[in-house]
């Protein structure tokens, strides 16, 4: 799938969809605050099987309760695309399930 970094604007628009994630720069960016050490462990293995799932990987940092994922596209430069909102998309999916706020 070719990839195109998208404007200001539609990084703004498509950000409307995502509560809790914002522009870090120039990459999207969002902290999840767990119950537990262990809480944070199992999201940070499943965001690593929906990355290699997308084939499209974050800088994931992982502390005390907190997962920290920041992204872009390393293809196009380091611009944000497409592909960095699907992978967003699909973190908000399954973070729930793990008690992340
Ligand atoms: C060969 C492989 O498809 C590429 O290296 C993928 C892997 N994961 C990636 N992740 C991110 N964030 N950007 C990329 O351009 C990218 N490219």
């Amino acid at each position: 799938m070719a990839v195109a970094p998208l404007s200001q604007k539609e990084i703004e628009d498509r950000l409307t969809e995502l509560p809790g994630w914002a522009l870090d720069g120039d990459r999207l960016a969002r902290a999840y605050r767990l119950d537990s050490h262990f809480a944070a462990v199992a999201l940070v293995v499943h965001i690593a099987r929906v990355q290699d799932e997308l084939d499209h990987h974050s800088d994931l940092t992982l502390g005390y309760n907190t997962v920290t994922l920041t992204v872009n596209t390393h293809s196009v430069g380091g611009a944000v695309t497409g592909k960095d909102f699907e992978l967003a998309h699909r973190v908000e999916d399954i973070a729930p399930g793990h008690g992340a706020h």
